[in-house]
C-alpha cells in the first residue's frame, strides 16, 4: 500500500509517497523493510524512546505525537487514537463491510454476544464474534488473549470475517478498549449497555472514569441499548447523543419481563414491549439472564427480528461455555463452574443458585493477580453473604504472590460467620471440595469459567480446565 494512500485519514506529511510493507506499534514484532512504526506511550514503555531505533531497523516512517527531531516523522496529537484508524487504511476498512453490534458494561457482555450470535446462526446468518473466551467467523475458532483486541489484531479479524461473508460482527467492548482508543474509527450499528459495577478500578481509579469509559461507546452508535435497572443505565438515558431503547426486569421500559419465574437452569417469563406479550424460555439460570435476554431481543429487533422471532430461537440455546454451566458428577452434589469475578457477579450467581438450592451452597473463588485489588475484600464479603461456605482459593495469581492476594480477600470476611477455608492452590481446593461434598451441596466454582489454563508469574500458563480438575476429584471418591 502507499504512504498516503494510508495516512490521508490522519496526517498529512512531506515525505515521499512510498510503498509501505508493514505496520505495527511494537518493537518487539517482526518489522519488514519500509514498514510503518506508531510511537504510543504507555504505562512501561514509550515508543517515542524506540523510533531512532526502529527507522536504523529499516522502517520507512515513524508516527510519533511530538518533534523527534528525525527526518522520517509524522507527527499527529494522538497516536493512540491514529494507530487504529492506520490498521483499518491498512486492511482496506474492513468496519465498513460489516454491521457491527457492540456490548459493554462490567458482566453480561460475554453471555450477551454470544446468545445473538448462537440466535442469528439459527437463522442462517454467517457471524463473526469478537470476545472473552475466544472469536470465531461462522464455525471457525480463532483463540484470543483478550476480550477487545488490539488494533492490528481487530482489523485484521474484521477482514477476515468481511472475507468470509459475515454480515454481522458482534463484539465484546471493553471499557479498556474503548480508553485505550482500540475501536477508534469503528461505528457500530448499535451499541448494548448491561450494568456498571465495581471492576477495572486498577486501570479506570474511579467509578466515574469508568462510566465514562464505556459512554464512549455511545458516541460511535446509531441506536443504544439500554438496562435501566442499573443506575447508570438510568443515567446514560440522559447523556448519551444517539437514540436508545430501554430494557428492565423490574420497571416500565421499551422491552420488559413479566411474570418472571427463576428455575435452577434457566428461567421462564413473559416478555413485554407493550405491543407483542410472548412466553419466554431462556435456559440459563438467574434474574440477571432474563435481563441478558432482553438486552439479546432489543438488540435484534434493532437488526430487523421480531422478539417473537428471536424468543423461538431461544429454544436452540443450550448455555454459555463457564457461565453458570453444570458439571455433571454422577453423584447426589452439583458442580456448578462459573466466571463470576467481581462481587456484583458473585451476590448474582450466588443467589440464583440459593434460590433453588435444597442443600448448601459452597464457593471456591479467588481473585486474579495484577488486577483491581479493591475489589478482593468486596468479592469475599459478597461470597459471604450468599452462600454457605467458603473455599477461598487463588485466581490467576499473575505476578502477585497467591498468599498475598488471598490475604486481601480475607479482609472482607472479617466479622462475618461464613465458615470458610483457605487453600492456596486451585486443584486441592477442588479436590477438597469434591471430598468433603455432602448430600444437595452445589459447589460454586467462580472466576474462571470458560479457561483452560492458570496464569502464574512471569505470564507463565499452565493448563488447567476445572471440568477436567472436577472429573480427576470426582475418580478419587
Ligand atoms: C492495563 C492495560 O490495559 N494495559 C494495556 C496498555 O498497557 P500499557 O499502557 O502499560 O502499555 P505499554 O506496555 O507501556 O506499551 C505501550 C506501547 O509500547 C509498545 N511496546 C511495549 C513494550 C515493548 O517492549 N515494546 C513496545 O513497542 C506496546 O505495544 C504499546 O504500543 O496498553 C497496551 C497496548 O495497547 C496493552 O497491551 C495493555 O494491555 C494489557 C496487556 C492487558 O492485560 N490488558 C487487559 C487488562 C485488558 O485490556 N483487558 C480487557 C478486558 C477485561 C474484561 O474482559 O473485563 C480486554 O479488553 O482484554
Ligand atoms: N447481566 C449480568 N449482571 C450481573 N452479573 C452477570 C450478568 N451476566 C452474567 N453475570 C455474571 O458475571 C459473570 C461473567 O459474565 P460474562 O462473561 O457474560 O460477562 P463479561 O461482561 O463478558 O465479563 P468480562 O468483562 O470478564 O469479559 C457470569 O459468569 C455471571 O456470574
Ligand atoms: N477478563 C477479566 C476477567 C478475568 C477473570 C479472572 N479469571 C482473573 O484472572 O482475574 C480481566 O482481565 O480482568
Ligand atoms: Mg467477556
Amino acid at each position: 500500500m502507499r504512504l498516503y494512500e494510508l495516512i490521508k485519514e490522519v496526517a498529512e506529511t512531506s515525505l515521499p509517497d512510498m510503498e509501505i510493507t508493514g505496520l505495527t506499534s511494537d518493537t518487539r514484532a517482526e518489522v519488514t523493510e519500509g514498514s510503518i512504526f506508531v510511537c504510543i506511550k504507555g504505562k512501561t514503555f514509550d515508543g517515542h524512546d524506540a523510533a531512532k531505533q526502529m527507522l536504523e531497523k529499516g522502517c520507512a516512517a515513524v508516527v510519533c505525537e511530538r518533534d523527534l527531531g528525525l527526518d522520517k516523522q509524522i507527527i499527529v496529537s494522538d497516536t493512540r487514537a491514529a494507530f487504529p484508524m492506520l490498521c483499518a487504511a491498512w486492511f482496506g476498512h474492513p468496519e465498513r463491510e460489516l454491521e457491527l453490534i457492540g456490548v459493554t458494561g462490567t458482566n453480561g457482555k460475554t453471555t450477551i454476544t454470544t446468545v445473538i450470535k448462537k440466535v442469528l446462526s439459527g437463522f442462517g446468518c454467517k457471524v463473526g464474534l469478537i470476545g472473552t473466551c475466544q472469536n470465531e467467523i461462522g464455525d471457525e475458532i480463532i483463540p484470543t488473549a483478550r476480550t477487545t483486541p488490539e488494533p492490528y489484531d481487530l482489523f485484521e479479524l474484521f477482514r477476515k470475517m468481511a472475507d468470509a461473508g459475515c454480515k454481522y460482527t458482534i463484539m465484546e467492548v471493553s471499557s479498556q478498549g474503548l480508553e485505550q482508543k482500540r475501536v477508534q474509527g469503528c461505528h457500530f450499528r448499535v451499541g448494548v449497555f448491561t450494568n456498571l459495577t465495581q471492576d477495572h478500578l486498577d486501570v479506570h481509579g474511579t467509578m466515574e472514569n469508568y462510566y465514562q469509559a464505556k459512554k464512549m461507546l455511545f458516541d460511535i452508535c446509531d441506536t443504544a441499548i439500554i438496562n435501566i435497572d442499573d443506575k447508570y443505565g438510568e443515567r446514560y438515558t440522559k447523556e448519551i447523543p444517539c437514540p436508545y431503547k430501554t430494557y428492565s426486569v423490574s420497571k416500565r421500559a421499551d422491552y420488559r419481563a413479566e411474570d418472571v419465574m427463576l428455575g435452577t437452569d434457566g428461567v421462564k417469563y413473559v416478555f413485554s414491549d407493550g405491543k407483542v406479550k410472548k412466553n419466554v424460555s431462556f435456559n440459563m439460570p438467574g434474574l440477571f439472564n432474563v435481563s441478558n435476554s432482553l438486552a439479546v431481543i432489543a438488540c435484534m429487533e434493532e437488526l430487523g427480528y421480531t422478539p417473537c422471532k428471536t424468543i423461538a430461537g431461544f429454544e436452540k440455546i443450550q448455555g454459555v461455555r463457564g457461565r453458570a454451566e453444570i458439571i455433571p458428577t454422577g453423584r447426589d452434589f452439583t458442580v456448578i463452574c462459573d466466571y463470576a469475578h467481581t462481587p456484583d457477579a458473585l451476590i448474582n450467581v450466588l443467589s440464583a443458585i440459593k434460590e433453588s438450592a435444597k442443600g448448601k451452597v459452597k464457593c471456591l473463588f479467588g481473585c486474579g493477580g495484577n488486577r483491581d485489588r479493591t475489589k478482593r475484600a468486596p468479592m469475599a464479603a459478597a461470597a459471604a453473604e450468599h452462600a454457605d461456605f467458603l473455599i477461598v482459593t487463588s485466581d490467576n495469581p499473575r505476578d502477585e504472590d497467591p498468599d498475598d492476594i488471598i490475604n486481601d480477600v480475607l479482609k472482607g470476611l472479617e466479622g462475618k460467620d461464613t465458615p470458610y477455608v483457605r487453600m492456596t492452590d486451585r486443584r486441592e481446593a477442588i479436590h477438597w471440595a469434591i471430598k468433603n461434598a455432602e448430600k444437595d451441596d452445589i459447589i460454586v466454582l467462580a472466576g474462571k469459567g470458560h479457561e483452560d489454563y492458570q496464569i502464574l508469574a512471569g505470564g507463565v500458563k499452565i493448563h488447567f480446565d476445572e471440568r477436567e480438575v472436577v472429573a480427576e476429584a470426582l475418580k478419587e471418591l
